[in-house]
């Protein structure tokens, strides 16, 4: 079987640097371009890429997505900044780009990661599973002082899927006398409380807190250093290529949701 070809846009970032060289020491994968801060993305800068894989900002991410649909090439995103309307056009270009359906043969798709870390994934997955059981739930996510939005993706991610199951249970919201002081108690993601930490020395971290009347679980995540998304990005490249459509998070490929 012939290599995948990879091309890695926002290659000079801290993500994009590790996802080129672990895509350089992968078997079966090849690195065909890395494209940076005001390069176009294109059919001619991709140079034959069958995957694109994308670490750059909230603000071009999606454009980044169509670029490489229209260059006939599938997607992997780990940028954040995805809402539903984002990922509903994503959605509609692939639909108009296979009008066959998401089986059709050679049919391009886009995987988006809010997280690629095997720890991250689980304890999504976990937190989602233990939401119901709980009165109380609430999200800490703690990163390195340059990240650049909040809360994070996963945070987001994490605090939907709480939010989905307790709906899904007939849960109401979290008890919570708050009535002043309201900054001071985080974002709120479709119901769930999501707190920001930025801290020099932290890389990425996640807390999901549940509480119930005299009990409480902590579910909680560490990536102390960047390799740990590597494995992930490396199976979403080799997945995405057979995996027509849009999938949204990497537990799908892993068979956990
Ligand atoms: N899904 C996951 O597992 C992970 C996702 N991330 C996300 O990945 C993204 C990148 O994170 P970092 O690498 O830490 O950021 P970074 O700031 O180190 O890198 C971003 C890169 O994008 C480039 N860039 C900026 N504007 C661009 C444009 N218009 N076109 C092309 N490139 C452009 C920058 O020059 C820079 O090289 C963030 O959204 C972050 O939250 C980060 C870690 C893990
Ligand atoms: O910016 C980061 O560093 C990270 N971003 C992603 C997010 O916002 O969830 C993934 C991970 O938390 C690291």
């Amino acid at each position: 079987m012939s290599d995948i070809k990879v091309a890695v846009l926002g290659a000079t970032g801290r993500m994009g640097t590790q996802a080129c060289a672990a895509v350089e020491a992968a078997d079966g994968l090849r690195l065909v371009a890395r494209l940076g801060r005001g390069d176009t993305v294109s059919a001619e800068t991709l140079a034959g890429a069958d995957v694109a894989v994308d670490f750059t900002v909230p603000a071009v991410t999606e454009a980044n997505v169509h670029a490489v649909l229209d260059a006939g090439a599938h997607a992997v995103v780990g940028t954040t900044g995805w809402d539903d309307a984002s990922r509903a056009r994503v959605s509609a270009h692939l639909a108009e780009l296979s009008p066959g359906g998401s089986g059709s043969t050679g049919a391009l798709g886009v995987l988006i990661a809010p997280n690629f870390g095997l720890s991250a994934v689980l304890a999504m997955t976990f937190a989602a599973k233990a939401a119901r059981y709980f009165e109380s739930a609430e999200v800490v996510e703690l990163h390195h002082p340059n990240k650049v939005d909040a809360p994070s993706g996963t945070a987001r991610h994490t605090a939907a899927a709480i939010a989905g199951a307790r709906a899904e249970a007939g849960r109401g919201p979290s008890p919570d006398a708050t009535e002043t002081g309201w900054e001071a108690r985080g974002a709120d993601v479709d119901g769930v409380r999501v707190h920001a930490v930025r801290l020099r020395g932290l890389v990425a971290h996640e807390e999901i807190l549940f509480g119930n009347e005299g009990e409480q679980l902590i579910i909680r995540q560490d990536s102390f250093d960047r390799a740990s998304f590597m494995p992930g990005v490396l199976l979403a490249v080799r997945s995405v290529v057979s995996r027509p459509g849009l999938t949204v998070g990497l537990e799908n490929v892993l068979d956990l949701s």
